[in-house]
């Protein structure tokens, strides 16, 4: 059995429990449970703030766990990431109030930065020589400035209108964040080997993420032009149908080309074109 830290509630919450969800892991969700057996596969789900999640793996408490690379870079515990999830994504940036000329980092030297990241915050400010007072607090980080507590704010920055509501700006961007799977450096054979079918199952939900599979008529006089605008997998399956002038072309695109793509189909002369999500794919 692997146990896996996640965060109780919260911002990583819905995503993590989706990703369990669609990699076929079943987990019942009573919410008063802290420690909860999935009903088909050998883990074990281990809820937490995100602040213990990274100890806990480092420590062997839960041998593996999902929490946003702020956070494990804040608390420098001795675990590995296995891979990026790709959702959670935010940056950990410098903002002062947007009434101030900035030219540049040396700007706060000097200064008082409020923050809940004073190890990352530290980190980069002796890099950059910067001599600055960080004031640590646990949240309301943007208020600072406003109420008069700090002269600057580091903090987690994603869309930005948390930082336009409080009158500020962003002016350096010290780090890229998103969730990331974290695991104990010692894990056993067995607790590997099952790490490793969840991440087989992972891969194939993350690869589908963003896909759809088309099917289209195509005149078969037009089939090499429509071929040549599909991006598709290898190459597309090409499928008779009983009328001999037409073909059924079956192919994968990215949601990011897909109405360009469509658009050049429709005018290469393709009908009748289906849109179908992916759940899984195994390349
Ligand atoms: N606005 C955002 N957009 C995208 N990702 C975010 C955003 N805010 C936070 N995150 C990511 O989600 C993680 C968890 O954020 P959340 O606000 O739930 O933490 P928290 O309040 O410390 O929760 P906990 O109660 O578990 O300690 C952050 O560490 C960050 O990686
Ligand atoms: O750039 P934005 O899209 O505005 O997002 C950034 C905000 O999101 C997070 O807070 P959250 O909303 O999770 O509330 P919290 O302070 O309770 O953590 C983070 O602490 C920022 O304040
Ligand atoms: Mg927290």
């Amino acid at each position: 059995m692997l146990r896996i830290a996640v965060q109780s509630k919260g911002r990583l919450f819905d995503d993590t429990m989706n990703l369990l969800n669609e990699a076929d892991i079943k987990i019942s969700s009573s919410k008063r449970t802290l420690l909860v057996q999935s009903s088909n596969f050998p883990l074990e789900v281990l809820y937490l703030r995100d602040d213990d999640i990274p100890q806990s793996v480092a420590t062997g408490v839960a041998d593996i766990g999902i929490v946003g690379e702020n956070e494990f870079a804040e608390k420098n515990e001795d675990a590995r990431i296995v891979t990026k999830l790709g959702f959670s994504k935010c940056r950990l940036s410098l903002a002062i109030p947007k009434n101030i000329d900035y030219n540049g980092i040396e700007w706060f030297n000097g200064r008082k930065i409020a923050t809940s990241y004073p190890v990352i915050l530290k980190n980069y400010l002796d890099n950059n020589g910067i001599n600055a007072e960080i004031h640590v607090i646990t949240g309301s980080v943007e208020i600072s400035p406003g109420i008069g507590l700090a002269d600057g704010i580091f903090d987690i920055v994603s869309s930005g209108s948390t930082l336009v509501s409080n009158n500020l700006k962003e002016v350096e961007v010290v780090m890229k964040s998103e969730a990331v799977l974290i695991a104990n450096k010692n894990l056993d054979a067995d607790k590997h080997d099952i790490l490793d079918k969840m991440l087989f199952r992972i891969e194939a939900v993350r690869n589908a993420e963003d896909k759809k599979y088309v099917r289209m008529n195509a005149p078969k006089s037009r089939l090499d032009d429509i071929i040549n605008v599909l991006p598709g997998l290898k190459s597309p399956t090409v499928i008779p149908l009983a009328d001999q002038e037409w073909c059924s072309v079956h192919t994968v695109l990215d949601e990011k080309r897909f109405w360009e793509i469509i658009g050049k189909l429709k005018e290469l002369g393709a009908q009748g074109i289906l849109v179908t999500p992916i759940e899984k794919m195994i390349l």
